[in-house]
């Protein structure tokens, strides 16, 4: 069994890694922290998780990570990296869910996240936490900075066009316009997401330059090995789970005669995670509630120069969460489904 610690507990992204730990035949959560709820036990505070979970919270303090054979950081920036050198130390394997380990340099990540990085050392170390661009280097890695949410829906809706240097695309006019539900921005009480301001309401928002942009790029230029630059439109719609991607790429004279759909369909066809719908299809939010898979379909308005492509996930599952435990699977050898296996709700 794979001893899992959980640092922060009480947030959504923590719940969600208890409800699919619950379900894992090879993982047992040993340790919740939570610095206000110390003593409650797990499923006082999430009846969902009654008779699942048999663990109380700790305080961060007091927890014994050490112990622990992979610890999962499901906190805000900054605080999986004032822990992972000495985890990392005790022999213990790290997944942050933020984005301490995902951004490449250390003076990008200053600007966007407002904070000095504490551990540029390690930055070269982490792998990024994309199975279906990396999965080699995270069998192989002790440390992990997960995707972001909105990264992961558009990194896989451009996968097929640009890996191995490929010139279907133009690559500095690329446009994401991305829609997330509520639960993106975390369980932490702000006025922005009461039901009285985000419910019966749509609004984009981080126009004029969100954190994600930087990733995205980078992510999009290393599968690329040249610089790609996107435009990226976050929006938050009145949905609690959920992110669509709808992603313009202008094609190359050298893309006019691709078939795009098989494209997508033969590169995807090994992925356990993601599903390339036929042809014409428009993949919906609900079709991944609660599952590890992303959607994906592929458009080509009036057979124009113009590909359109459109990705649906749970920006809580394969958005955070659900991919954090299909990576700690690849790190410890575990079938890549482990306590993935899931149908998603409907309706
Ligand atoms: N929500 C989403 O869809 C996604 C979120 N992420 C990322 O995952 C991380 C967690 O997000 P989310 O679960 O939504 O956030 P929440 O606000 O819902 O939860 C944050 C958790 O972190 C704990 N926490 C806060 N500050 C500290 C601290 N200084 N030390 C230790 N624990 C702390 C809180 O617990 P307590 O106060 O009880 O100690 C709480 O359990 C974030 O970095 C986010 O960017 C990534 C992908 C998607
Ligand atoms: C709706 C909403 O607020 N979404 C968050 C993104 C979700 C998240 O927590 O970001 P990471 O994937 O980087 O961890 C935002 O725009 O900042």
């Amino acid at each position: 069994m794979i001893k899992v610690g959980i640092v922060g507990g009480t947030g959504y992204t923590g719940v969600e890694l208890l409800r699919l730990l619950a379900n894992h035949p090879g993982a047992e959560v040993v340790a919740v922290t939570s610095r206000k709820e110390a003593g409650m036990k797990v499923a006082e505070m999430f009846p969902s998780l009654r008779g699942r979970v048999d663990v109380a919270f700790s305080t961060p303090d007091e927890t014994d990570l050490k112990a622990c054979d992979v610890v999962f950081f499901a906190t805000p920036h900054g605080v999986a990296m004032a822990q992972a050198r000495e985890l990392l130390e005790a022999g213990v394997k790290v997944i942050d869910l933020a984005a301490d380990f995902r951004l490449k340099d250390p003076a990008v990540f200053a600007k966007w996240y407002a904070m000095e990085h504490s551990c540029t050392d390690l930055l070269a170390e982490a792998v990024y936490g994309l199975p279906e661009v990396n999965r080699e280097a995270i069998q192989q890695a002790r440390l992990i900075g997960m995707a972001g949410c909105y990264p992961t829906s558009v990194q896989l809706g451009l996968l097929p066009l640009l890996e191995s240097g490929k010139q279907y695309i133009e690559t500095d006019t690329l446009i994401a316009d991305c829609k997330s539900g509520v639960s993106g921005a975390g369980r932490k009480a702000e006025v922005g997401t009461l039901f009285a301001e985000s419910s019966d309401n749509f609004k984009a928002y981080g126009v004029k330059g969100h954190r994600h942009s930087p990733e995205i790029e980078q992510g999009l230029s290393a599968i690329h090995g040249a610089p790609v630059k996107l435009t990226f439109v976050p929006h938050l719609t009145p949905m609690i789970r959920g992110i669509h991607s709808t992603i313009y790429a202008r094609l190359k004279p050298e893309g006019r005669d691709v078939d795009f759909q098989q494209l997508f369909e033969q590169r995807f066809a090994g992925e356990p995670f993601v599903d390339v719908l036929p042809a014409g299809s428009c993949p919906e939010t609900r079709s991944v509630r609660g599952a590890n898979t992303a959607r994906i379909a592929v458009h080509r308005p009036g057979n124009g120069d113009l590909l359109v492509i459109l990705v649906v996930e749970d920006n809580l599952v394969k958005g955070a969460s659900g991919q954090a435990v299909q990576v700690m699977n690849l790190m410890f050898g575990q079938p890549e489904n482990a306590g993935l296996d899931i149908v998603p709700l409907m309706p």
